[in-house]
Protein backbone atom coordinates (compact mmCIF):
# COMPACT_ATOMS: atom_id res chain seq x y z
CA UNK A 1 0.00 0.00 0.00
CA UNK A 2 0.88 3.27 -0.82
CA UNK A 3 1.32 4.50 3.04
CA UNK A 4 4.70 2.22 3.32
CA UNK A 5 6.10 4.99 1.04
CA UNK A 6 4.73 7.84 3.17
CA UNK A 7 5.98 6.58 6.79
CA UNK A 8 9.57 5.79 5.00
CA UNK A 9 9.91 9.79 4.84
CA UNK A 10 9.74 9.92 8.14
CA UNK A 11 11.74 6.54 8.76
CA UNK A 12 14.47 7.72 6.38
CA UNK A 13 13.90 11.47 8.83
CA UNK A 14 14.38 9.53 11.60
CA UNK A 15 18.20 7.84 10.62
CA UNK A 16 19.25 11.32 9.17
CA UNK A 17 18.64 12.74 12.38
CA UNK A 18 20.19 9.78 14.67
CA UNK A 19 23.57 10.30 12.45
CA UNK A 20 23.52 14.08 13.12
CA UNK A 21 22.63 13.76 16.81
CA UNK A 22 25.49 10.95 17.08
CA UNK A 23 28.45 13.56 16.35
CA UNK A 24 28.17 16.01 19.82
CA UNK A 25 30.91 18.11 17.40
CA UNK A 26 27.79 19.02 15.37
CA UNK A 27 26.56 20.80 18.87
CA UNK A 28 29.63 22.41 19.81
CA UNK A 29 29.45 23.73 16.31
CA UNK A 30 26.03 25.11 16.69
CA UNK A 31 27.25 26.57 20.09
CA UNK A 32 29.93 28.62 18.34
CA UNK A 33 27.77 30.09 16.40
CA UNK A 34 25.29 31.00 18.39
CA UNK A 35 28.28 32.76 20.56
CA UNK A 36 28.90 34.83 17.01
CA UNK A 37 25.55 35.83 16.09
CA UNK A 38 24.94 36.81 19.73
CA UNK A 39 28.55 38.96 20.10
CA UNK A 40 27.18 40.62 16.61
CA UNK A 41 23.86 41.31 18.40
CA UNK A 42 24.97 42.86 21.26
CA UNK A 43 27.63 44.88 19.62
CA UNK A 44 24.84 46.57 17.53
CA UNK A 45 25.94 44.28 14.25
CA UNK A 46 23.11 42.26 12.06
CA UNK A 47 22.58 39.47 10.70
CA UNK A 48 21.90 38.33 7.05
CA UNK A 49 20.55 35.19 5.46
CA UNK A 50 20.40 33.56 2.33
CA UNK A 51 19.16 30.70 0.54
CA UNK A 52 18.07 29.12 -2.43
CA UNK A 53 14.02 27.58 -2.88
CA UNK A 54 13.81 25.79 0.43
CA UNK A 55 16.48 26.79 1.76
CA UNK A 56 15.40 30.57 0.98
CA UNK A 57 12.19 29.83 3.50
CA UNK A 58 14.68 28.21 6.02
CA UNK A 59 16.26 31.87 5.56
CA UNK A 60 13.12 33.85 6.01
CA UNK A 61 11.98 31.56 8.92
CA UNK A 62 15.31 31.95 10.11
CA UNK A 63 15.14 36.18 10.05
CA UNK A 64 11.76 36.53 11.38
CA UNK A 65 12.10 34.51 14.36
CA UNK A 66 14.57 36.95 15.11
CA UNK A 67 13.37 40.20 13.86
CA UNK A 68 9.68 39.35 15.49
CA UNK A 69 9.28 36.22 17.47
CA UNK A 70 10.52 32.87 18.72
CA UNK A 71 8.95 31.48 22.05
CA UNK A 72 9.55 34.86 24.12
CA UNK A 73 8.42 38.31 24.45
CA UNK A 74 11.48 40.73 23.97
CA UNK A 75 13.10 43.19 21.91
CA UNK A 76 13.40 42.65 17.96
CA UNK A 77 16.72 41.77 17.27
CA UNK A 78 18.61 42.76 13.87
CA UNK A 79 17.87 40.18 11.12
CA UNK A 80 16.94 39.94 7.60
CA UNK A 81 16.35 37.22 4.88
CA UNK A 82 17.16 38.57 1.29
CA UNK A 83 13.78 37.65 0.00
CA UNK A 84 12.78 41.20 -1.46
CA UNK A 85 11.59 39.85 -5.02
CA UNK A 86 11.75 43.19 -6.24
CA UNK A 87 15.70 43.09 -5.16
CA UNK A 88 16.12 39.46 -6.61
CA UNK A 89 14.42 39.68 -10.13
CA UNK A 90 16.29 43.20 -10.57
CA UNK A 91 19.64 42.25 -10.09
CA UNK A 92 18.93 38.24 -11.82
CA UNK A 93 17.95 40.26 -14.74
CA UNK A 94 20.54 42.88 -14.87
CA UNK A 95 23.87 40.88 -13.56
CA UNK A 96 22.46 37.31 -13.17
CA UNK A 97 21.28 34.70 -10.98
CA UNK A 98 24.47 33.96 -9.39
CA UNK A 99 24.81 37.94 -7.88
CA UNK A 100 21.33 38.12 -6.52
CA UNK A 101 22.69 37.77 -2.88
CA UNK A 102 25.77 39.42 -3.36
CA UNK A 103 25.02 42.41 -4.86
CA UNK A 104 22.43 42.83 -1.80
CA UNK A 105 25.90 41.98 0.59
CA UNK A 106 27.47 44.46 -1.05
CA UNK A 107 24.95 47.04 -0.50
CA UNK A 108 23.49 46.22 2.85
CA UNK A 109 26.21 44.63 4.91
CA UNK A 110 28.91 45.95 7.28
CA UNK A 111 32.11 44.95 9.11
CA UNK A 112 31.56 42.42 11.60
CA UNK A 113 27.80 41.61 10.83
CA UNK A 114 26.84 38.07 10.31
CA UNK A 115 25.97 36.65 7.07
CA UNK A 116 23.71 33.33 7.63
CA UNK A 117 24.18 30.94 4.40
CA UNK A 118 22.11 27.88 3.65
CA UNK A 119 22.82 25.80 0.94
CA UNK A 120 22.36 21.40 0.86
CA UNK A 121 24.88 21.12 -1.83
CA UNK A 122 27.26 23.70 -0.73
CA UNK A 123 27.69 24.90 -4.33
CA UNK A 124 25.24 27.39 -5.49
CA UNK A 125 27.42 29.86 -7.23
CA UNK A 126 24.86 32.79 -5.75
CA UNK A 127 25.42 31.29 -2.07
CA UNK A 128 29.29 31.48 -2.94
CA UNK A 129 29.28 34.72 -4.05
CA UNK A 130 27.69 36.36 -0.75
CA UNK A 131 30.06 34.63 1.00
CA UNK A 132 33.07 35.99 -1.17
CA UNK A 133 31.29 39.49 -0.93
CA UNK A 134 30.88 39.28 2.91
CA UNK A 135 34.16 38.20 3.76
CA UNK A 136 34.90 41.18 1.41
CA UNK A 137 33.36 43.41 3.96
CA UNK A 138 34.50 42.05 7.00
CA UNK A 139 31.50 39.60 7.80
CA UNK A 140 31.64 36.74 9.49
CA UNK A 141 30.06 33.80 7.64
CA UNK A 142 27.77 30.73 9.14
CA UNK A 143 26.84 28.32 6.70
CA UNK A 144 24.50 25.56 6.94
CA UNK A 145 24.86 22.71 4.17
CA UNK A 146 24.88 19.19 3.77
CA UNK A 147 26.18 16.42 1.55
CA UNK A 148 30.50 16.88 1.59
CA UNK A 149 29.76 20.44 2.54
CA UNK A 150 30.32 21.72 -1.34
CA UNK A 151 33.21 24.61 -1.83
CA UNK A 152 31.45 26.78 0.96
CA UNK A 153 33.43 24.02 3.79
CA UNK A 154 36.40 26.27 2.88
CA UNK A 155 34.78 29.60 2.82
CA UNK A 156 32.63 29.77 5.90
CA UNK A 157 33.87 30.66 9.73
CA UNK A 158 31.76 28.35 11.39
CA UNK A 159 29.82 25.78 8.70
CA UNK A 160 27.27 23.40 10.20
CA UNK A 161 26.96 20.11 8.51
CA UNK A 162 23.96 17.92 7.92
CA UNK A 163 26.62 15.15 6.05
CA UNK A 164 23.44 12.90 4.49
CA UNK A 165 24.43 12.33 0.52
CA UNK A 166 20.62 11.66 -0.36
CA UNK A 167 18.27 13.62 -1.39
CA UNK A 168 17.83 17.64 0.02
CA UNK A 169 15.17 17.64 1.77
CA UNK A 170 15.94 15.48 4.69
CA UNK A 171 19.15 17.45 4.87
CA UNK A 172 16.33 20.62 5.20
CA UNK A 173 14.98 18.79 7.58
CA UNK A 174 17.48 18.47 10.09
CA UNK A 175 18.61 22.11 9.18
CA UNK A 176 15.20 23.69 10.38
CA UNK A 177 16.05 21.98 13.61
CA UNK A 178 19.22 23.78 13.80
CA UNK A 179 17.57 27.01 13.34
CA UNK A 180 15.48 26.33 16.18
CA UNK A 181 18.42 25.28 18.73
CA UNK A 182 20.26 28.08 17.55
CA UNK A 183 17.44 30.76 18.42
CA UNK A 184 16.48 28.97 21.31
CA UNK A 185 20.28 29.29 22.31
CA UNK A 186 20.42 33.31 21.22
CA UNK A 187 17.06 34.02 22.84
CA UNK A 188 18.64 32.68 26.25
CA UNK A 189 21.60 34.37 25.69
CA UNK A 190 20.76 37.97 25.22
CA UNK A 191 18.35 39.66 27.95
CA UNK A 192 16.23 42.66 26.74
CA UNK A 193 18.31 45.08 28.07
CA UNK A 194 21.29 43.73 26.95
CA UNK A 195 21.00 44.88 22.94
CA UNK A 196 22.04 48.30 21.63
CA UNK A 197 19.85 50.64 19.71
O1 LIG B 1 13.33 22.57 -1.22
C1 LIG B 1 13.89 22.02 -2.16
C2 LIG B 1 14.20 20.56 -2.14
O2 LIG B 1 13.83 20.00 -0.90
C3 LIG B 1 14.32 22.84 -3.35
O3 LIG B 1 13.52 23.99 -3.46
C4 LIG B 1 15.79 23.26 -3.20
O4 LIG B 1 15.90 24.15 -2.11
C5 LIG B 1 16.30 23.91 -4.49
O5 LIG B 1 16.45 22.91 -5.45
C6 LIG B 1 17.63 24.67 -4.31
O6 LIG B 1 17.89 25.38 -5.51
C7 LIG B 1 18.82 23.80 -3.95
O7 LIG B 1 19.94 24.65 -3.68
P1 LIG B 1 21.12 24.24 -2.69
O8 LIG B 1 20.52 23.74 -1.41
O9 LIG B 1 21.96 23.20 -3.38
O10 LIG B 1 21.91 25.53 -2.49
ZN1 LIG C 1 10.15 28.31 13.70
Amino acid sequence: MDYKGIKNHFTQANSVLKTFLSDDENFKTIEKAGHLIVGALLNGNKVISCGNGGSMCDAMHFAEELSGRYREDRRAMAAIAISDVSHITCTANDYGFDRVFSRFVEGLGNKNDVLFAISTSGNSANILNAIKAAKQKGMKVIGLTGKDGGEMKNLCDIEIRVSHTGYSDRIKEVHIKIIHSLIDFIENKISPADIID
